[in-house]
């Protein structure tokens, strides 16, 4: 366990540091190729547990330190290490003594002091988890802004969008049904041993979480994994056969593979990042369908449109993936509350840019997996005081009206605005 500790603690101090999580992570398994997979799978709890409740347990920890730590890294595994002891399954004594060994190798002067505060830890628990939950930062671990943005857009209802943040993030998957309908790989998923219920006509909601090799028939394009709110998208923007579409930010793929296995259109695939397209080429060669792969700037279509306007777009915007915050803990502190506004103006930008691409008659579906009004009604409500050609069309199924997802037991956190161009 100390292994897996000191992995932990290497990508806690990368993400505190800035670094994106999934890059550290991935950075780490490939330097690490030495580790068992069941190795790699606690690292990785680890670190995501470690940073969800980051605010409540730097909270517990400050107290239990007299002074500054002269090397950081023990810090890091302090935080670890509590997280360990106040919402994992390991035994005290085993997480307090493989600490302690971890520490010997970090510093080998630093045992005693990482046994000292753990141990003070654990006698001093619940007077520790008292004061941490005097503060509404430590006490829902996210960072003052963003609690008092959602407080002021959602009043009441901010903390469960705060405490489903801080939730395992569920598993589903989106049925190809060009392969399988819906029901009949419930019953595929059944006979392998895998409990799952179905929650919207192609999406599946596993009981619990498995790799997806343990899914039949996957690498044959069977299924995907894709959150249920995430699977609205392809539905509303009601592409049919022979339709030009574009998905103006296609990476990984996942919405732009939905859309070609709900009709045969002709798609075309853009996004900014070379490298994250590639994923769009895997995930679309496994799922054994085609589009027109593009690397370019959405807010910038001259360097790369061809001319011929879309019968339907995609607008699935960068942004602060606040509805997602449970499968990206990092962002909570890699975020600052002025991101928003510069997400919103890039949103603005984009949107704008693509508009005059739009067939006259046609719809664009502007989404992101934000719960900030300033990313989503706001951008829409500007976009539609300056643009007279367009209007906004109601969301059929059982979405909000407002367009707003909150996060919870079923799907993530979406935004959704269907736009259609009058003239
Ligand atoms: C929310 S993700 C898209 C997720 C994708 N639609 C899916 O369902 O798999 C946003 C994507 O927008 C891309 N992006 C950011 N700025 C862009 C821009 N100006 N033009 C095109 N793509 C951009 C990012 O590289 C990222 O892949």
């Amino acid at each position: 366990m100390n292994l897996a500790q000191l992995g932990a603690t290497h990508i806690v101090a990368q993400v505190l540091g800035g670094r994106n999580l999934n890059q550290a992570l991935t950075e780490y398994q490939r330097r690490h190729s030495e580790l068992t997979p069941q190795q790699r799978a606690i690292v990785q709890d680890l670190s995501y547990g470690t940073l969800r409740f980051y605010g409540q347990l730097a909270a517990m920890l400050a107290p239990l330190l007299h002074k500054p730590l002269k090397d950081e890294r023990l810090r890091f595994l302090l935080l670890v290490a509590l997280f360990q002891l106040q919402y994992g399954k390991s035994a005290t004594h085993a997480v307090v003594d493989h600490a302690v060994r971890a520490a010997r190798e970090l510093n080998p002067a630093a045992s005693g002091l990482v046994n000292a505060v753990l141990r003070n830890f654990l006698r001093q628990r619940e007077a520790l988890l008292a004061t941490a939950a005097k503060s509404e930062s430590s006490r829902h671990s996210y960072p003052q802004w963003w609690i008092d943005r959602l407080q002021a857009q959602y009043g009441e209802r901010a903390d469960a969008i705060l405490l489903a943040g801080n939730q395992h993030p569920p598993m589903t998957l989106r049925v190809n049904q060009r392969h399988i309908s819906a029901a009949d790989y419930l019953a595929l998923l059944s006979q392998h041993g895998i409990e799952a219920s179905l929650i919207a006509p192609e999406a599946i909601l596993l009981t619990r979480p498995v790799g997806v090799d343990k899914l039949p028939s996957f690498f044959d394009g069977v299924v995907s994994v894709q959150d249920a709110g995430a699977q609205y998208a392809a539905t509303l923007l009601d592409a049919h056969a022979g339709m030009r579409v574009l998905d103006a930010c296609a990476a990984p793929g996942g919405k732009s593979a939905h859309l070609l296995e709900l009709a045969d259109i002709q798609l075309t695939a853009l996004d900014l990042d070379a490298e994250r397209l590639k994923r769009v080429d895997e995930n679309l060669h496994r799922l054994k369908l085609s589009a027109n792969l593009q690397v370019g700037d959405a807010a910038h279509p001259p360097d790369w449109w061809d001319g011929k306007r879309y019968d339907r777009i995609l607008a699935d915007v960068p942004c602060s993936a606040t509805g997602v915050v449970r499968r990206h803990p990092d962002i909570k502190w890699l975020r600052r509350s002025a991101d928003i506004a510069g997400f919103a103006q890039q949103q603005a930008r984009i949107l704008n840019a693509l508009w005059h691409l739009l067939a006259s008659g046609g719809k664009l579906l502007y989404a992101t997996c934000s719960v900030m009004n300033e990313e989503n009604r706001q951008v829409v409500q500007d976009f539609l005081q300056q643009h007279t050609d367009a209007h906004e069309l109601p969301l059929h199924q059982d979405l909000p009206e407002s367009g707003q997802l909150l996060p919870g037991d079923l799907h993530d956190g979406f935004f959704y605005a269907l736009l259609q161009k009058t003239t």
